[in-house]
């Protein structure tokens, strides 16, 4: 393929329109007038500052016209721009020029000064030569163009060679997916020393004859005037379209002129997606990367919030594979779009077979959308710069009071993620201190923003620093929370519970629905945890149920793990949160921390939920507060308890103590009132044999390979059953729950399931319950319970 001279040939096409516009100066420029203007600036490179075919033009400069003209300017010589990032430091800047060894070096005035520091031939940029230079006709696709400077695992900067072709095939894979044409106005907010500024949407902009605006700075509040005014089609990082929401005038501004909103360089928060598409900006999700030219991956539009968290499917001119061949795996890229390589070949980034390595993991459902999961690359996006490591930690590392330092990405609510340095000094250090050395040496977004002083930093056997104990992991998951898929795993784990099982008798309740099962709640996000960290072993600390899952609902699971700790909480799209979940991870032969949820039995819960008798959301939601009140009130457990009468119990066999109401739709029962008082102590308990056809059922269902041991929900779940028909007015929710799994049951192995009643407060309908789960003599699981029974009956002279 050939490529031609964009401005040239578009001079001839429509020399009239608009073509570029800049929002320092203010000043417009036709594709006639920008076709001449890059031939001056040709000119003046090749006959006034004596750049020759094949030599480097560096450019440090803010945002503006001028860049893309020179850009052009250099095509028709056959040089190759470089343009530099002007948040680096000057000794970051002198890396690049060493490597790329620019024959020129051009700079706006505000750059001027660190440019003539850096050394070599330096002038301004944007003054035109005398004479023209002519378009440079058609170019052989893979003649290189520019350089984009990354940096990388090494901390040694690698120029990205773009070339012609790359630009034409980015124009046709983003150019298609979003529809641009000639009428279209695009703003370009992104750095133009990233391939963003240039390749989103500026050259793509151009191949159709459109209009492209090149802000110079990131001002929300002039960005937004140009969002009501003349810009069609905007394409920003997370971090933007924060600061475009967080400005007082996003509420009034009419951006019903932008027909189309992307972001890429990291992930979009969904919570601050749906808040953009409440207000009518429906933004979508693409991935690509500086080799890649850029575009790789753009969600629909349609699937823009369906899919949320997904960067869609791979356009039409790129091709990708998942290392392994599974659905899961290092994202492999190939194709048109795709760099020969680094400026002096200082890394191979492909593999033999000839494919990208992305650096980046990823997972592709059923729809054949991708969503990036992990890295592979030791790198984190701070408001979509790539900052890696290994480059500040060398800066650390020569900091005098710094023995050891490795650095971290962790989560920032603007930047998405920021650095975490974790240090161990050598004698006093400050943290302040240490922030300045490295300002003086990187740029601003690579200076972590926090710093931790450690006496030892966690390493392998082998001596490699063990990063994910430093830097907690996150990922979410959707489910969309099914009747007949809780229904299923009710009849699974034998659960008679009437608030799961029967939706006539649960629309009566105050949960006002049928409710999902928890420990189907739960087998979802233990399905999710075992796909996100294959092979570590697991186990549930506690899990607390605020508010109850409905049928039909969509959820989230959002987890963060930190070391061995995982947290988990599931919440609906009204984000109220319905489960959290405490456990711990671990990886290889790690083993797991004594979990620390072990208590004394018949103790209760200490911390108590606030439950309040108002409606049943609000019930629900205040019960998430977890910092509650002690357990202060109801009968105390101590010397309450009647030893159970320890009859054998058959399969599916029940046996209850005292005068318990039982079956379903037993209601408020009479037995209720007298109930209250007696309660504490009482148990009930059954005996459940699971088989491999249920292990094999379960898995199905919940997506989770329980391997060859009946999985902890389906045992807890025995519980659920025992407290759903054992309880006056049955019809009960988990609130809270911990156990601790000290063994495992097989499928053909008889558990048996025991719960205690240690406390009850009838004025709140709460209940503590002891629970046990053995096989014979072993004991495989036991914890503690809070449950709501929202039907009982408060016992005379209870207050609630
Ligand atoms: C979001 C931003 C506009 C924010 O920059 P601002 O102009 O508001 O900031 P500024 O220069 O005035 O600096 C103000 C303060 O913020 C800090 N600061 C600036 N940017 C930062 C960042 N990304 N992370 C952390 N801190 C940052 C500065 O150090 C400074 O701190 P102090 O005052 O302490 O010194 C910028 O970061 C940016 O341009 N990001 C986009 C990068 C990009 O183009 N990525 C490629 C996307 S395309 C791509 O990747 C391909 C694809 O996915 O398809």
């Amino acid at each position: 393929m050939k490529v031609p001279d964009l401005l040239a040939a578009r001079a001839g096409l429509s020399p009239d329109t608009v073509a570029l516009v800049d929002t320092l100066s203010g000043r417009e420029f036709s594709y006639a007038q920008a076709h001449d203007r890059a031939g001056r600036t040709a000119w003046r490179l090749r006959e006034e500052l004596g750049v020759r075919p094949g030599d480097r033009v560096a450019v440090l400069s803010g945002n503006r016209v001028e860049v893309i003209e020179t850009l052009f300017a250099c095509g028709r010589i056959g040089a190759l721009m470089v343009p530099l990032n002007w948040r680096l430091s000057v000794s970051e800047l002198a890396g690049i020029a060493e490597d790329c060894a620019p024959a020129v070096l051009l700079a706006d005035e505000t750059h001027l000064a660190a440019a003539q520091r850096l050394g070599g031939k330096v002038a301004v940029l944007g003054e035109l030569g005398e004479g023209g230079v002519a378009g440079w006709g058609f170019r052989d696709e893979h003649d290189p163009w520019y350089l984009l400077y990354t940096s990388g695992t090494t901390g040694r900067p690698k120029g990205v060679i773009n070339t012609f072709g790359m630009a034409v095939v980015n124009h046709l894979n983003i150019g298609t997916a979003i529809g641009l044409t000639g009428a279209d106005t695009t703003l370009n907010a992104l750095p133009t020393f990233h391939t963003g500024g240039i390749n989103l949407y500026t050259l793509p902009t151009l191949m159709v004859g459109g209009t492209a605006v090149i802000q110079h700075e990131f001002d929300p509040g002039q960005i937004l005037e140009l969002l009501s005014s003349r810009v069609t089609a905007f394409f920003g990082v997370p971090t933007m379209y924060q600061l475009l929401r967080d400005h007082p005038g996003f509420a009034a501004a009419d951006l019903s002129g932008v027909r189309s909103w992307a972001c890429g360089g990291s992930p979009m928060p969904v919570p601050l997606l749906t808040e953009l598409a409440a207000r009518g900006v429906t933004v979508r999700q693409g991935m690509g990367m500086t080799e890649t030219g850029p575009t790789v991956f753009l969600l629909d539009e349609a699937n823009a919030l369906v899919k949320a968290g997904s960067v869609g499917r791979p356009q039409a001119f790129v091709e990708v594979r998942l290392d392994g061949g599974g659905t899961e795996g290092e994202l492999l890229i190939r194709g048109p779009g795709v760099t020969p390589g680094y400026w002096n070949a200082v890394a191979d980034p492909f593999t033999e077979d000839g494919w990208l390595r992305s650096g980046d993991v990823a997972r592709r459902d059923a729809d054949g959308d991708y969503t990036i999961v992990d890295r592979v690359k030791d790198m984190y996006i701070s408001g979509g710069e790539n900052v890696y490591p290994a480059e500040v930690e060398q800066v650390l590392h020569t900091h005098p009071s710094i023995a050891e330092a490795a650095v971290v990405g962790v989560p920032d609510e603007r930047w998405g993620e920021v650095g975490k340095a974790v240090v161990v000094p050598r004698g006093p250090a400050d943290a302040a201190e240490i922030r300045s050395f490295c300002r003086e040496r990187l740029a601003g977004y690579k200076v972590p923003k926090h710093v931790e002083f450690v006496a030892e930093l966690p390493r392998n056997a082998s001596g490699k620093i063990l990063k994910n104990r430093l830097r907690p992991v996150t990922w979410t998951e959707e489910f969309v929370v099914r009747q007949e898929d809780f229904t299923a795993f009710a009849d699974l784990s034998g659960d008679d519970n009437p608030i799961h099982v029967d939706p006539d008798y649960a629309a009566t309740t105050v949960f006002g629905g049928t409710v999902a099962h928890g420990m189907f709640i739960y087998a979802l996000i233990r399905s999710a945890v075992r796909r996100h960290h294959q092979g570590a072993a697991f186990a549930v600390t506690s899990l607390m149920f605020p508010a109850p899952t409905r049928a039909g609902e969509r959820v989230t699971v959002s987890a963060t793990v930190l070391g061995d700790a995982i947290e988990a909480t599931v919440t609906r799209t009204d984000g109220t949160t319905v489960c959290t979940f405490t456990g711990t991870l671990a990886t290889g032969t790690r083993r797991l921390s004594p979990n620390p949820s072990t208590r004394t039995p018949g103790m209760p819960l200490s911390e108590e939920p606030q439950i309040s008798e108002g409606s049943p959301s609000s019930a629900g939601s205040r019960a998430s507060a977890s910092g509650g009140s002690p357990f202060s009130e109801g009968p105390s457990v101590s010397g309450a308890a009647p030893v159970s009468e320890g009859a054998p119990v058959s399969e599916g066999a029940r046996v209850s103590e005292g005068a318990v109401v039982s079956g379903k739709g037993g209601g408020e029962g009479s037995g209720a009132v007298g109930w209250w008082a007696g309660a504490v102590g009482r148990r009930a308990g059954l005996q459940r044999t699971f088989t491999v056809d249920d292990l094999t059922a379960y898995a199905r269902l919940t997506g989770d390979d329980p391997a060859h041991a009946v999985p902890e929900s389906l045992i807890a779940g025995l519980f659920s059953t025992l407290l759903g028909t054992d309880l006056p007015g049955n019809g009960t929710m988990y609130l809270k729950q911990e156990m601790t799994f000290t063994d495992s049951a097989r499928p053909g192995e008889a558990i048996g399931a025991e719960v205690t009643i240690s406390a009850v407060r009838p004025g709140k309908a709460l209940v503590n319950l002891h629970t046990v789960a053995s096989v014979g003599e072993r004991v495989v699981c036991e914890g503690e319970a809070l449950v709501m029974a929202r039907q009982f009956t408060p016992h005379q002279g209870e207050t609630s």
